[in-house]
Parts: C-alpha cells; sequence; structure tokens
C-alpha cells in the first residue's frame, strides 16, 4: 500500500501541515520514505473522514437506483468513509442475515465502511418487533434502527424498541410523520400548497412524534435520534427536550438547509422529498439549530431513485434526493461561508458526532492526528463547480442541485491509509 506524505494542508482549516498517512494510521511525518508519494496540499483543508447516519443505498432489491458498490463510491467522492445503510430494502433489512449481507457487500467493495441499520418492525409494518438483538450480535454489529421511509408510529411499540436496544447500546431512528396527518401529503402545508393544488403535508404531523418519542425516550431512559428534521416547531422541542436531559440527538439534511417549498411551484418531482421542503423561516431555525448544536449532525439522506420514478408528475413521483456528493458543499453554502459554523464545527456534525450516534467511533469520527486511523478528506473551499447529474458515481440522477455552481470540492478522500479519491476522482 503507498504512504502518502500530505504537505501543508490546514487540519480543520487551521496552520498548515504536513501529515503522513502509513500503515492505515496518521504517522508522524518526520518519518516519510523516500518513496512516500507526496501530495501538495496548499490551500487545501483536512477533515476527519466523514461519517453519514443516515445513506439509502438500495441493495438488496432496487439495484436499478444503486447498489452498495455505486452507493460508496458516491459516497466517497463527496468524503465520506462510513455510511450508515437504512432498512428499507428489498427484502427489508430486518434480520442478521439481510444486514450481514449489506456489511460483506460494503467491505467487498472497499469505498468507504458500511454500517447496516435494521429495520425496527418486521417488514416495516410496524406491527411485530423485527429480530433487534440477533442484527446487534450479528457480524453486521447493529446498533442503529430504524423503520426509515415509515414512522414507527404505534406508541406501543416505539416504546418497546426503546426499551430493547438499551441491552446493547443501540438507538432508535425515527422518521417522524404521522401517517394519518399526511395521507397523500405531497408537500409542506402552507399557502402555497393551496394555491398550486398539492395536499399538504402539516409541520405538526412531525412535530406530534417527535414530542411523543421524547418523552417516550424519557420515560424509559433510552436513546433516540430523529431523522432529518425539517421544521422551527421540530427544532424547539428537541431543545427542550435536551434542556430537560433527555438523551435524544437529531440530523438535518443538507437539503433542508437550504432549499425551500417555493420550489415544489415548478412542479418537478426533482424537489419532491420527504419530509418535504419548508418555508424559509425553517430553513433558518434548521440552520441556527444545528449552529447551536441543537441539531447534532448532518445526514445526507442520499435517496436514488431511477428516473422512471422522477420523471412523471409530482403526485406520482417517488420521495427522495440525492446528497452524497453534494453534502459538504451544501454545508459549507449554509453555514460556514456564512460564518454560522467553522470547520471544526463541520468535524464534529459531520463525522465526530454521527460516529458517537452510530457506535462507531472506535474506527470513524477520530481527529485528525498522530496515532489515528488514517480516515481524512482533503477538501480545496476555494473551487466552485457546476453540479452536472451525469457526473455522478450514484446510478441514479435526481440531484436537486443540476446546474447550480456550489463552493469547494473533494480533492482526496483516504479510507485507513488507502486513496479511494484522488484528484477529485475515484481513484
Ligand atoms: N427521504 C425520502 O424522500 N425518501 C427516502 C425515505 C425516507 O428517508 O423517508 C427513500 O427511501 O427514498
Ligand atoms: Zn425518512
Ligand atoms: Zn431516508
Amino acid at each position: 500500500m503507498s504512504e502518502y506524505l500530505i504537505k501543508n494542508v490546514a487540519v480543520l482549516g487551521g496552520t498548515p501541515t504536513d501529515l503522513l498517512l502509513r500503515d492505515g494510521v496518521i504517522a508522524d511525518p518526520a518519518d516519510a520514505p523516500a518513496d512516500a508519494e507526496v501530495i501538495d496540499a496548499s490551500g487545501l483543508i483536512a477533515l476527519p473522514g466523514l461519517v453519514d447516519l443516515h445513506t439509502h443505498l438500495r441493495e438488496p432489491g432496487r439495484e436499478d437506483a444503486e447498489t452498495v458498490e455505486t452507493g460508496t463510491r458516491a459516497a466517497a467522492l463527496g468524503g465520506f468513509t462510513a455510511v450508515h445503510a437504512m432498512a428499507n430494502t428489498e427484502p427489508v433489512a430486518d434480520t442478521a442475515g439481510v444486514v450481514e449481507q449489506v456489511w460483506r457487500l460494503g467491505r467487498e467493495a472497499g469505498y468507504c465502511d458500511v454500517y447496516p441499520v435494521g429495520a425496527v418492525t418486521v417488514g416495516l409494518d410496524g406491527e411485530r418487533l423485527a429480530e433487534l438483538g440477533a442484527m446487534a450480535d450479528s457480524a453486521a454489529r447493529v446498533r442503529v434502527f430504524s423503520d426509515d421511509g415509515r414512522c414507527v408510529s404505534d406508541a406501543v411499540l416505539m416504546r418497546r424498541a426503546l426499551e430493547y436496544v438499551k441491552a446493547f447500546d443501540g438507538v432508535v431512528a425515527q422518521h417522524a410523520q404521522e401517517p394519518r396527518l399526511t395521507v397523500d401529503a405531497q408537500m409542506n402545508e402552507g399557502e402555497l400548497s393551496g394555491r398550486l393544488g398539492l395536499a399538504g403535508w402539516p409541520a405538526v404531523a412531525e412535530e406530534a412524534i417527535i414530542a411523543r418519542d421524547v418523552l417516550l425516550a424519557q420515560h424509559v431512559g433510552s436513546r433516540l435520534h430523529v431523522c432529518h428534521v425539517s421544521t422551527s416547531g421540530s427544532v424547539e422541542l428537541i431543545r427542550w427536550a435536551k434542556g430537560k436531559g433527555v438523551d435524544v440527538t437529531a440530523e438535518a439534511c443538507p437539503h433542508h438547509l437550504l432549499l425551500t417549498d417555493e420550489l415544489a411551484a415548478t412542479y418537478d418531482p426533482i424537489y419532491k422529498v420527504n419530509p418535504p421542503l419548508r418555508s424559509a423561516a425553517d430553513v433558518a431555525a434548521l440552520q441556527e439549530g444545528l449552529a447551536d448544536g441543537t441539531i447534532d449532525i448532518v445526514a445526507t439522506d442520499h435517496a436514488p431513485h431511477p428516473h422512471e420514478d422522477k420523471d412523471c408528475e409530482w403526485a406520482a413521483a417517488a420521495f427522495g434526493m440525492l446528497g452524497l456528493e453534494t453534502a459538504l458543499s451544501i454545508v459549507q453554502q449554509t453555514m460556514v461561508d456564512p460564518g454560522r459554523l467553522d470547520w471544526a464545527g463541520v468535524a464534529e456534525r459531520m463525522s465526530y458526532a454521527p460516529a458517537r450516534i452510530g457506535r462507531v467511533s472506535d474506527r470513524h469520527g477520530r481527529p485528525v492526528q498522530v496515532g489515528e486511523p488514517a480516515n481524512v478528506v482533503l477538501y480545496d473551499p476555494g473551487a466552485r463547480r457546476t453540479i452536472e447529474p451525469s457526473e455522478s458515481a450514484s446510478l441514479s440522477r435526481n440531484t436537486p442541485y443540476r446546474g447550480m455552481e456550489l463552493p469547494g470540492r473533494v480533492v482526496a478522500t483516504f479510507l485507513r491509509g488507502k486513496a479511494t479519491v484522488l484528484d477529485g476522482k475515484l481513484a
């Protein structure tokens, strides 16, 4: 394996220094051998390899949309060294057999570590608990459980899941959506949904579940994670719960930090996502919540869909958008460039904290310093690029950023010292 001597890199945007990647770890650059590959990183920053707590890789079952291999290629290009693969596959990842299959596919592909998320209920049907213990004890060592795509809406089942995962330090990641309040819902409920004639999706459908779940988590003394928070009321509820000492964490997605429901007026289903794009006031509240730590992390909710599921009328289209290859750029644009977060804050929200929540911080989400695993991303915050969907490594093309000019570019990604991306391309 090559050894890399990275020269003049600004770790977390600090004073430029040198890094040696050797034998899978970060080593003292003074020990660099003469034949080390030298990378001139002047102008680049180094961040710890990013960790996504919410990725849809679609395999098994929807390999027309994405595979573990194509999705993890997209992840590497986005600066990720670990992703948590959501359970809403076909078959659902609700058994030790399926989670081990996904975990093995990730290892074989070798682009980043894949940590399967286990389903909370059998078949995501919301009726019976899946074999959570067997998934936890499997080779995949599942710690995050979610019916994402669906809400665990039955309060008794949610309570039992929260109680059950305590035995192995797991967490339930809730897709907070009260189903009865969102029957046929298409977009954010507001004046615009009325005008466009699209069924509205009220903020209360998300907030009611979050309120219930933080109270349940407090009652049973368990850990709760809230997926893709999208409303200002949700941020307020999570702030309140944290103030009460509830063990709750929350994520915001890049698209919810940038885009608003106004885009639905195009009727272009590229902007159709669950939860929906919300108002500018909600976007501002999410940015503020992410800055002050109420929202712990950014997670992509990378949701690939083939063109036949997106190139149709709004109401018939699938929910979801790509996210892995653009996440860091969107966070730079919405959080770093306006001064809401520094690069250390980005490392916390896109690497350290997601690794802690997913209980993978023995390997990921570790500081870029001597002795740590060499999971590192080199990023050029001064670059600008125009998003061209056909250049994506994903099998799908449903990026909402087509034609947009975004700041920043991932120059290189290293997984345990092995380059997965070099010069902005797959290595
Ligand atoms: N976010 C989405 O709009 N879609 C996700 C499901 C989900 O994250 O709820 C998908 O699996 O396509
Ligand atoms: Zn979801
Ligand atoms: Zn999702």
